[in-house]
């Protein structure tokens, strides 16, 4: 299983030593996969303190551009010649905060596989959509752009908007009909099976019954990867059958 710890636009260099003082040693032979995805400025330090441990580091985002006019923009060339090997892209705060589109999000991500970087890509429908029974047709949308990606360096993340950062995650039942939608879209769109996270208010608690749930493949993990302790929890609770990947 991936299990991708999102700290947003929380943290510190100080919180960032320490954070990996506890986990790396606990990730030593761990079965999975994790990444962690701090903000761009500590990003050299995660990769330093990471380097030769389990813990891989990716970014929250990135351009489209190798390099260029574009300020206050971070290339995804840079990132990989950094150390970074994951990039989160369309994270639905970036849809819904600054103005990402799926166009725009196709670029980065294909900007990014070219620089050698793997992306978690995120979709998900917001409340009124469920509500309103759109979640599988604005699935449907989010994940058309998704054709001319390499599937070898991709993985979706799932991310009901209304879960996210609310506490309220989705139920099994749920992830499991987004999931399954998804998997079959990108097999038709990529001709491979492409993992699927579930993300929306993971937490020690509900990790154990999320991540079992048919379809997923892992959790991109906000508020609760912030402490070690609770995110190290999360990992645990990961099923270990089908190992690393
Ligand atoms: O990227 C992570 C997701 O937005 C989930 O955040 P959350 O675990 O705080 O709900």
């Amino acid at each position: 299983m991936l299990l991708a710890a999102n700290w947003k636009m929380y943290g510190s260099p100080s919180q960032l030593a320490a954070y990996c003082e506890e986990l790396l040693p606990q990730l030593e032979g761990c079965a999975h996969q994790v990444v962690l995805c701090p903000p761009f400025p500590l990003l050299p330090q995660a990769v330093m303190l990471c380097a030769g441990s389990e813990l891989a580091v990716g970014a929250q985002n990135c351009h489209w551009a190798r390099e260029g006019a574009f300020t206050g923009e971070v290339s995804p060339n840079l990132l990989a010649e950094m150390g970074v090997s994951w990039v989160i892209i369309a994270h639905s705060e970036r849809r819904k905060l600054f103005g990402e589109t799926d166009d725009t999000a196709l670029a980065r991500a294909k900007a990014a596989q070219e620089a050698g970087l793997s992306v978690i890509f995120c979709v998900g429908e917001t409340l009124a959509e469920r509500e309103g029974g759109e979640t599988l047709s604005v699935l449907q949308r989010q994940t058309a752009v998704l054709a001319g990606l390499d599937p070898q360096k991709l993985v979706i993340a799932y991310e009901p908007v209304w879960a996210i950062g609310t506490g309220h995650n989705a139920t099994p039942a749920q992830v499991a009909e987004a999931h399954a939608f998804i998997h079959e879209r990108l097999q038709e769109l990529t001709g491979q099976a492409v993992p699927v996270l579930y993300g929306g208010s993971v937490k020690p608690q509900n990790a154990g019954e999320l991540l079992a749930t048919p379809g997923v493949a892992g959790a991109l993990v906000g508020g609760a990867s912030l402490d070690a302790g609770s995110f190290f929890a999360i990992i645990q609770a990961a099923p270990v059958a089908g190992a690393k990947g």
